[in-house]
């Protein structure tokens, strides 16, 4: 039977709030608890504690060895609601430009980051416990959250605790909450290029933030562009948590579950191995969400974890959970991590070990790294190794002044890390500055690979480019104008009597005169336009207003001298 790590919450609430989620909240691990109330638990744990062979591993086992205990009552549970419902959530403010965001150097931000649709504006609401779009705005089409949106959750600090943090709000405002949430726009389908580059300047240089959580849809499972954010989320050393969100929508169930959560390992391995020097924290477990299930119970249970999530990522809960080497526990055969991370399920344990050239779906990611690989286990061809950064480096010509590319490497991290620090969140170290350029080259790395191309990238794009090269002015010729007038005229005189119809050529006269006049005054200088003299005396024939000529016109074809002839005359009889 597997071993693994379940952390128990001590904790008892103490009056000073802040204090209290600080300090009371803790995880103290045991390997003592092994009753499970609730199999469908929401995290699984990395498989590095396990001790089984991998082919008895199942996807009930993965359940069972989560390292959270989830069991509504108890003290975790209280905890975590107490932080999250008690004092409830609120949307604190919206930008879309990271340069324009709230200073902030005192509360602690855990960003949601994923592809679009995958689930985040859904999570915030369902960690505050609110209702769908009552919170965070949610939407079946993708790319509803379009600004980096901030909610305040947990109560405020006392005076008291501002007091003894001392000065340092001048210029930004007081905190009103425990920890911030920042529900991000998505990236991939119906994303912008903007919303990636302002994602990727906030990984990197929010002092705030302490933690990011990466959406996974379950059923779709981990993408390319997942990785590369992890691949960000790596260089910038900033701890990690993984959510595997729509987990009722699985079609085959755990097992499913099962292969993505494997799927996910796999890249956040690759990654590890090669880009970092072991700095950057991420959650071994993977939490499981599943705000659309049905059962209450399901989604209660899967939230727990994922506030637990939250809560470690924004440091409110002191971790206490041993430092367990890797198969310290094991006693028999030793079984590395790429042995354990190719663990198939039951269904897939012929086809991983069959075909050695068997393509998988994350290729990129998945390459096992050569020094590691397993016999029997499928061998990649390393295509992520012919694409590392240092050989693109080279390509592009960053490895620039005979600078090595490990030099360069490691103070690109150096300086990401520095971004970090700030005289409230710690970490003042750095030991070398990455230039502008070099950073802009990193990011605009990123912002490739989130590959927003879709079709409302274009129109935007090509909205931009008619601002750029604006379209030259209408300009209708007097023909067409006269075809609109004659138009506009028909429409106002349909030719149904004799006098409509008269009606409408003289009007029709007017406006053919009034067009040409008009276009014989544009076509005069300023300086030549007559004097209102001229005009009065009607000297000159283009700037006369020949009102006299046509109104005898109208009302010789009208009939309407006639009538009012004939009214006189009956006038005059009767007098
Ligand atoms: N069945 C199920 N549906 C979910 C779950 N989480 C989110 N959804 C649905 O997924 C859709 C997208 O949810 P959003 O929360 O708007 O996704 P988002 O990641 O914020 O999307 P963007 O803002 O466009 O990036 C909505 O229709 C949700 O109801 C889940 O756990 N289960
Ligand atoms: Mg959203």
């Amino acid at each position: 039977m597997p071993t693994a790590l379940r952390p128990v919450l001590l904790g008892a609430f103490a009056s000073s709030r802040l204090r209290w989620v600080q300090t009371r909240l803790f995880c103290v691990s045991t390997a003592t608890c092994k009753s499970v109330k609730y199999p469908n638990v929401a995290a699984f744990l990395i498989p590095e504690f396990r001790t089984s062979e991998i082919t008895e591993l199942t996807a009930d086992d993965l359940f069972k060895t989560s390292s959270l205990s989830s069991a509504p009552g108890q003290p975790l549970e209280e905890g975590l609601t107490k932080l999250y419902i008690q004092h409830p959530a609120d949307f604190v403010y919206a930008e879309s430009n990271f340069y324009k965001l709230r200073k902030n150097s005192r509360v602690p931000e855990v960003c949601i980051l994923g592809r679009s649709n995958v689930g985040k504006s859904s999570l915030v609401n369902a960690l505050a416990n609110r209702p769908s779009n009552r919170l965070a705005y949610v939407s079946k089409k993708t790319g509803k959250t379009r600004s980096i949106n901030t909610y305040g959750f947990g109560p405020a600090p006392t005076i008291q605790e501002l007091q003894t943090q001392g000065s340092g709000y001048k210029d930004e405002d007081i905190p009103t909450h425990t920890f911030h949430l920042v529900d991000m726009p998505g990236y991939g389908h119906a994303s912008l290029e903007e919303w990636g580059r302002n994602i990727a300047l906030y990984l990197n240089k929010r002092k705030a933030v302490k933690g990011a959580i990466v959406l996974v849809d379950a059923e779709v499972g981990p993408k390319d562009s997942d990785f590369r954010l992890l691949q960000l989320l790596s260089d910038a050393q900033l701890k990690t948590a993984i959510v595997l969100t729509k987990a009722d929508k699985v079609k085959n169930g755990l097992i499913g579950l099962r292969e993505t959560c494997a799927k996910v390992w796999k890249g956040i391995h690759a990654i590890e191995s090669r880009t970092t020097e072991g700095n950057w924290v991420w959650e071994r477990d993977v939490y499981v969400t599943a705000v659309g299930a049905k059962d209450s119970a399901v989604v209660k249970s899967t939230l727990t974890t994922a506030r637990l999530a939250v809560a470690r990522l924004a440091g409110l809960v002191k971790d206490e959970k041993p430092n367990v080497e890797r198969n310290k526990r094991w006693s028999g055969k030793m079984i590395s991590f790429d042995d354990l991370q190719y663990a198939p399920s039951k269904s897939s344990v012929t086809e991983t070990n069959g075909d050695a050239n068997e393509k998988l779906t994350q290729p990129v990611w998945d390459t096992p790294s050569p020094s590691k690989s397993t016999p029997g286990l499928p061998k990649v061809t390393s295509t992520f190794a012919d694409l590392d950064y240092a050989t693109k480096a080279q390509h592009s010509g960053r490895a620039r002044n005979g600078a090595s590319w490990g030099s360069w490497e490691k103070g690109r991290r150096a300086h990401v890390r520095a971004f970090h620090s700030s005289p409230a969140l710690g970490d003042n170290q750095s030991p070398h500055k990455l230039t502008a350029a070099e950073l802009k080259d990193v990011i605009d790395d990123f912002v490739k690979s989130l590959k927003a191309n879709t079709p409302r990238d274009r129109v935007r794009r090509l909205q931009q480019q008619r601002e750029r090269q604006p379209p030259k002015l209408f300009k209708t010729s007097f023909k067409k104008l006269e075809e609109r007038q004659a138009h506009r005229l028909r429409l106002k005189f349909p030719e149904q009597t004799d006098r409509a119809r008269a009606v409408f050529q003289q009007r029709l006269k007017i406006e053919e005169h009034r067009s040409q006049t008009t276009a014989t005054r544009e076509a005069i200088p300023r300086s030549e336009w007559p004097t209102i003299d001229d005009v009065r005396h009607q000297k000159d024939s283009n700037w006369a207003i020949p009102t006299s000529e046509f109104e005898a016109a109208f009302t010789a074809s009208s009939g309407l001298e006639d009538s009012k002839k004939k009214n006189k005359n009956i006038t005059k009889d009767s007098e």
